[in-house]
């Protein structure tokens, strides 16, 4: 790896790391030995003073062969139960292999709701780091019993990048069943290319990471790219590379590249912005005109309510909502000083016509660039 990459895998003092359930699953159980050897990585780079916390897969595949399924359920209600059948015995698993090492581990079982709602981020957050305070490995996965579509990860992909986001770590690596990103998937297309490093998340990338997951696997590659994109946006480097690889975390943090590398944006988005961009959930979204789009985009403003074209869904005063454009692209999201209704009543009016109209105005801003993060280019 080059030295800027070195460096940063050198200072990392908090690593989040994710094993997907192709790599942790075999004959239709669980890999012992992918297990005991990401255990083992784990348990002596947080004994060598960093703070390690993994997100881990695999209740499922581990429940199917607890109870002689013999092949991954496809209905929701059978999975769920597969998952709070097997998620005992992951644990117990990990528990086992870290204890070898004189490590303590904690099981920690989240939904997207937790996470969307500020003060359970922020609680889910005290949690994680005091388990950390105490040198205790948290080890965390979707709570698939109570998950329906509204409130589902669906992916531990994106569970991993919030993780991140939310503890502030410097790197996040994501352990897979294929070596590194391509630029096709290579089961349907043999002349797929390995990318060693991506410096942007380009149409293509995210066009070629879209084929289907593995036979066990959640959301395929492109849910890591969604994870990617998260995590460099806010300013976390990730990497993907294979978990059956034995030494794979060692040598990374001996300089050895494995993978693909991620490069993330130069400045590092604080934790609050990080929360609207990408955990928080959205009510609903506001249209704005072209010329509101470059302003926000280019120029970091506040959007006024003259450049709101349009208003979707209903929701409160400091609600989470999504900006988009006039094509309907996501610019970036905010929380919103107005309520649904307000904004369609004053949208394309300028601050003296809504005074005119209304006797007074609380907000000139219907977002304020404090509350709001742009994360898409105008072209
Ligand atoms: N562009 C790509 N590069 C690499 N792998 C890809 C790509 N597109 C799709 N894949 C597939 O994604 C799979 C990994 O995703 P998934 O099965 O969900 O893993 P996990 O269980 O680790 O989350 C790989 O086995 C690979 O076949
Ligand atoms: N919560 C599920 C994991 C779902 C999931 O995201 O799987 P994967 O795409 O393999 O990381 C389980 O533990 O089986």
């Amino acid at each position: 790896m080059d030295k800027d990459q070195k460096a940063l895998f050198d200072n990392a003092r908090r690593v989040v790391v994710k094993v997907g359930s192709g790599v942790l699953s075999y004959n239709g159980g669980i890999n012992h030995n992918v297990v005991a050897s990401i255990s083992r990585q784990m348990a002596a780079l947080t004994q060598g003073g960093r703070e390690m916390i993994l997100v881990s897969s695999g209740a499922v595949a581990s429940g199917v062969a607890k109870i002689g399924l013999g092949r991954r359920p496809a209905s929701m209600p059978e999975k769920q139960a597969a998952a709070a059948i097997g998620q005992a015995g992951l644990i117990l698993e990990y528990e086992l292999r870290f204890a070898e090492a004189g490590l303590k581990v904690a099981q920690v079982l989240l939904t997207r709701n937790d996470l969307s709602h500020r003060t359970r981020y922020l609680n889910a957050r005290n949690t994680l780091n005091t388990l950390l305070s105490w040198g205790v490995v948290p080890i965390i996965n979707e709570n698939d019993t109570v998950v329906t579509d509204e409130i589902r990860f669906g992916d531990n992909d994106n569970l991993s990048a919030m993780i991140a986001l939310l503890l502030d770590a410097d790197l996040l690596i994501n352990l897979t069943d294929i070596d590194a990103l391509y630029d096709g998937d290579p089961r349907t297309n043999p002349e797929a290319k390995r990318l060693d490093i991506v410096r942007k998340i380009t149409p293509a990338i995210e066009a070629s990471s879209k084929g289907s997951p593995g036979a066990v696997g959640t959301g395929g590659m492109w849910t890591k790219i969604e994870a990617a994109k998260k995590s460099t946006a806010s300013g976390v480097p990730m990497v993907i590379a294979s978990g059956s690889d034995p030494k794979v975390l060692t040598e990374l943090f001996e300089g050895i590249a494995h993978g693909t590398y991620f490069v993330p944006r130069a400045d590092k988005l604080g934790s609050r912005k990080r929360w609207i961009a990408f955990t928080s959930k959205t009510f609903g979204h506001v249209t704005v005109d072209d010329g509101a789009a470059k302003a926000l985009v280019e120029r970091g403003k506040s959007l006024l309510p003259s450049g709101v074209l349009d208003v979707s869904g209903e929701f409160d005063v400091g609600a989470a909502v999504a900006v988009c454009d006039t094509s309907g692209n996501e610019l970036g999201r905010g929380l919103t000083n107005f309520t649904a209704e307000e904004i369609r009543a004053i949208k394309g009016l300028r601050s003296d016509q809504i005074e005119a109209s209304f006797g007074c105005r609380e907000y000139d801003e219907v977002i304020h660039r404090d509350n709001l993060v742009m994360t898409a280019t105008v072209s």
